[in-house]
C-alpha cells in the first residue's frame, strides 16, 4: 500500500503495557552531560596506554563513581517519552542505539526528514570492527533503529523480525556518519522499510527489514 506521511497514527502507549514511562522534559540535563563524560571515559579506557599504577588508581576511582551512581537505580525497561513535531515519541530509555542517557550508546539522534527519518554520528574507536572501521553490527544496529524509528514517527511501532545489509563501502571511524530510514509499504502487521548509511555523502551500506506491529491495547 502508498504510505501517507502526513497523517500519522496514535501510537500505542507503553504505559497499557505496564512499562513505566518517564518525560524528557522531567530529565536534569546533567543527566546528559554525565553520560557524554562516560563516552570520553570508555574511549580513553579502551585506548589507554598508561602505566599499571595509574590503570589502578582509575579503576578505583570508577569503583568510586559507580558506587555513587548505583544508589538511585532506574528499572531497565523505562520508556521515554518526548513530544515531537506535536506528536508523541517513545523509545526506550537505555535503547543500545542512540539513547542520550546511555553511555555505550552512540548518540544518534534521529529526527523527521522530508522522507521518513534522519541522523547523525561520529563512531569513535569504541566502535570499531577492522582496523579504522566501524564494526558492520554497530552499521546494522543503526540501521535497525533508523528503520524502526521510521515506523515508530508513522504511529506504527514494532519489533524487527528480518533485517538485511548490503555493505557497499568500508564505514571509517571519527567522521560523521549520515543513518537514513523509510517506511516503504505496509501489509497487515508487517511494515516493510528500508535505511541507508552515508558518509560524505557515499553510500556504505544499505539495508531493508521487516517490522511486526505492537498491536494496541486499546
Ligand atoms: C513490547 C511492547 C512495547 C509497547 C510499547 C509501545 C510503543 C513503543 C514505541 C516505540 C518502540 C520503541 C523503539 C523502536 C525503535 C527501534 C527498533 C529496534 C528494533 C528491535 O531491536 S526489536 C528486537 C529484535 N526483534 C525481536 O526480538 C523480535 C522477535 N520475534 C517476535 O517476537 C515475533 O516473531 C514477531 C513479533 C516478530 C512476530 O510474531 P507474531 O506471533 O506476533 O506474529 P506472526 O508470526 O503472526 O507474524 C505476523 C506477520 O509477520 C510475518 N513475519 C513474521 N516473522 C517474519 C520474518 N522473520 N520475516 C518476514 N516476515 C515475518 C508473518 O509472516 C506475518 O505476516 P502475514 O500477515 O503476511 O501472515
Amino acid at each position: 500500500m502508498t504510505v501517507d506521511m502526513t497523517a500519522p497514527a496514535p501510537l500505542p502507549d507503553p504505559a497499557d503495557y505496564g512499562f513505566t514511562v518517564v518525560a524528557e522534559s522531567g530529565l536534569p540535563a546533567e543527566h546528559a552531560a554525565l553520560a557524554e563524560r562516560v563516552r570520553r571515559l570508555v574511549d580513553a579506557t579502551a585506548h589507554s596506554t598508561a602505566d599499571p599504577a595509574v590503570l589502578a588508581e582509575a579503576a578505583e576511582e570508577v569503583d568510586r563513581i559507580s558506587a555513587l551512581l548505583e544508589g538511585a537505580r532506574r528499572e531497565t525497561g523505562a520508556m521515554l517519552h518526548r513530544r515531537v513535531d506535536g506528536r508523541d515519541e517513545y523509545t526506550t530509555l537505555t535503547n543500545a542505539v542512540g539513547a542520550e542517557l546511555n553511555p555505550a550508546a552512540p548518540p544518534l539522534r534521529l529526527a523527521g526528514a522530508a522522507e521518513g527519518v534522519r541522523g547523525e554520528v561520529v563512531l569513535g574507536g569504541a566502535y570499531q570492527g577492522p582496523p579504522g572501521l566501524v564494526h558492520g553490527g554497530w552499521i546494522a544496529a543503526l540501521l535497525d533503529q533508523a528503520m524502526g524509528h521510521a515506523a515508530v514517527v508513522l504511529g506504527m511501532p514494532g519489533l524487527t523480525a528480518n533485517l538485511s545489509v548490503d555493505y557497499r563501502r568500508p564505514t571509517p571511524l571519527g567522521r560523521p556518519v549520515e543513518v537514513t530510514g523509510r517506511v516503504t509499504g505496509t501489509e497487515r502487521r508487517k511494515v516493510f522499510v528500508a535505511g541507508e548509511v552515508r558518509v560524505d555523502g557515499e553510500l556504505t551500506a544499505e539495508g531493508t527489514a521487516v517490522m511486526v506491529r505492537i498491536l494496541p491495547l486499546r
